[in-house]
């Protein structure tokens, strides 16, 4: 406004403002008026070329507008007759360069009547106001008392006072610290902070407790405190209600850590061998990165514990491991076992829904554990939550964050799979983001005497035996296997040993114990002599080809390991190496 002439706001003002229900004047410096509206000329009953260029106290002698000039302040809302009709008037100084230039006085005009309906109104509400005050002060289950701004108590309640069991002229009008020696109520005087839900002993009882200050114009001029009184009776069932929830929790709780935690670390998973090291350093490296993984291996090499291991070696550790085994499944369970549902997805479905594996490893690992087996459709679904980070419950509508790492394994070949098209391919990149592989068992036979120690170890732990240890016959008789069945193949074996030697009243596991071993082995040696024996073939020529033979075998079952090849032939690895040449092997 500052940078207007009075001419300038006058025509703006006169433009705008055609408001019968509102009238003004504007004055210059010297109290000259400049402007006018109608509505107030029809007030004075005069016309403007009276009015224009007059003194404002020529046109109505009590104005307010000089004392503005003289002032410059502002005078916001004055109530002011005009003829014999209450209206509320503004005058406003209009200031130029920080000198007053001039003063416009508006009014809004009250019609009385409009007046008197609301004020009828306020009345009312202000009576049902205090009702709803009286009835909540006068409720049984609260306690209620004020105090004024030096302390003293003005109201209590009856509930209050029952508790005090006090009259009322005992305590109004007394200090509060007088009747409630501890109470906060002076502080709340002090500091006119408000102290919402504060659990409070009333006379022995917890009560929920909140103060108040009371404000008027800025100033503190009392206080409220009042409770809620909690009916003890109802108040013990509650609690114990809520005791007996809290132990049914911290049980399922227990239960949920139990199941879904990771028992393995790497210090756990034994083995000397090149390529198991290798493996295992690799799967440390893993554990602090957040990629996904797939590990493959034969059955029973030990990838779930691989799996196990990468979570307990991640900040991850003490959040779920949750596993699913996807080939245990059939689809339409594998999906809900997964993604949860609903309450009501379908029939049977349970009460308030179930989470699925995915919301119960929320911040930890989930292990999908036999993926080959997962079915396609499945697996597209799988896919989906993988790429958008979100799992829907079966049922259900809204998508729900998954913070999970993933780690997948399988003992299928799934890139044949792929190339099969059993197997969705962008699925297998997504999941395949880091591979490990972990080797059967008979490519790295050296890992077996430490392996074998471990299992008797765990197994006499177990069985609670006291086994001393193994022959090393016996270790030379593990070494000669080639372990389809891997290290879980191992651990049996070792355990019905176990038990044969208990039986046998000895301490010491002896090649005998191994029956099913040694057979095999015989097995194994006779049906090569069966095949080749063609009944055509010199003794020398027959002997030659039983040799190949065997070392064609050997060679297969272990891996193309050749120390350990000589070592199944019973043979130094040197004349391995002679044969090898000799039959143009290499
Ligand atoms: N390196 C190891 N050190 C100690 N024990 C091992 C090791 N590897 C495997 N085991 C033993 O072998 C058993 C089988 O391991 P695990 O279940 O992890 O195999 P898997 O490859 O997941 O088998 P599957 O494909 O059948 O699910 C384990 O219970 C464990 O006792």
């Amino acid at each position: 406004m500052s940078d207007l002439t009075v001419n300038e706001i006058t025509s703006i003002l006169e433009g705008l403002i055609e408001n019968p229900y509102m009238f003004y004047v504007i004055v210059d410096s010297d109290g000259i008026i400049s402007s006018i509206n109608q509505t107030y000329l029809d007030i004075l009953e005069m016309k403007k070329e009276d009015v224009v260029g007059r003194n404002i106290l020529d046109i109505t002698p009590s104005s307010g507008l000089p004392e503005v000039l003289r002032t410059g302040r502002m005078d916001k809302a004055d109530i002011w007759t005009v003829k014999g009709r209450d209206t509320i008037v503004t005058r406003v100084p209009i200031i130029k360069n920080g000198k007053i230039i001039g003063a416009i006085a508006s009014s809004l005009f009250l019609d009385m009547s409009g007046a008197k309906i609301l004020m009828k109104k306020l009345q009312e509400t202000e009576k049902e106001f205090t009702a709803i005050l009286e009835g909540l002060i006068e409720s049984p289950h609260m306690a209620y008392v004020i105090v004024d701004k030096e302390g003293y108590i003005t109201v209590m309640n009856q509930t209050f006072l029952d508790i005090l069991e006090m009259k009322k002229e005992e305590v109004i009008g007394k200090y509060v610290l007088e009747i409630l020696p501890h109470s906060k109520m002076i502080e709340i005087l002090k500091t006119g902070r408000v102290d919402k839900a504060d659990i409070w002993p009333i006379r022995g009882q917890d009560t929920i407790v909140t103060r108040t200050p009371i404000i008027k114009h800025g100033k503190i001029i009392g206080a409220i405190g009042h409770s809620l009184f909690l009916d003890m009776s109802g108040a013990k069932i509650l609690a114990k209600k809520l005791q007996e929830t809290e132990k049914e929790l911290s049980l399922y709780r227990d239960e949920v850590s139990q199941i879904y935690s990771a028992r393995w670390i790497f210090d756990d998973l034994v083995g000397c061998s090149q390529e198991f090291l290798a493996v295992k350093s690799m799967a440390r490296q893993l554990s602090y990165s957040i990629s996904t993984i797939l590990i493959t291996g034969e059955s029973g090499t030990g990838k779930e514990l691989f799996a196990q291991a990468i979570h307990n070696g991640s900040e991850r550790k003490n959040w779920p491991f949750v596993r699913i085994n996807c080939a245990a499944l059939p689809e339409n369970l594998l999906e809900s076992e997964l993604f949860g549902y609903e309450e009501g997805a379908f029939t049977g479905a349970r009460k308030g829904g179930k989470p699925g594996k995915f919301e119960l490893a929320k911040g930890g690992t989930i292990f999908l554990d036999e993926i080959g087996d997962m079915p396609l459709t499945m697996q597209t679904k799988l896919l989906t939550v993988l790429q958008e980070k979100v799992v829907e419950r079966v049922g259900g509508t809204t998508p729900i964050a998954i913070n999970v790492r993933v780690i997948a394994a399988t003992n299928r070949d799934l890139e044949k799979m792929v190339e099969n098209q059993e197997f969705r391919e962008d699925l297998y990149y997504r999941l395949n983001v880091v591979g490990l592989n972990i080797p059967p068992l008979r490519r790295r036979m050296d890992d077996i005497p430490l392996l074998v120690n471990d299992l008797i170890h765990r197994i006499n732990q177990c069985l609670k035996t006291d086994i001393s240890g193994i022959e090393p016959e016996a270790i030379d008789l593990l070494q000669e296997y080639s372990w389809p069945g891997n290290v879980r193949e191992l651990e049996n074996l070792l355990e019905r040993a176990i038990n044969l030697a208990l039986m046998h009243g000895e301490q010491l596991i002896r090649m005998e114990h191994f029956p099913s071993l040694n057979q095999k082995n015989k097995d194994k040696k006779f049906a090569k002599i069966e095949i080749l024996d063609d009944g055509q073939s010199s003794l020398p020529q027959l002997i030659e080809k039983i040799e190949k033979q065997m070392i064609i075998q050997y060679l297969q079952e272990s891996g193309g390991n050749k120390q350990q090849t000589a070592k199944m032939l019973g043979i130094h690895s040197s004349a391995l190496y002679r044969k090898l040449s000799k039959y143009g092997l290499e």
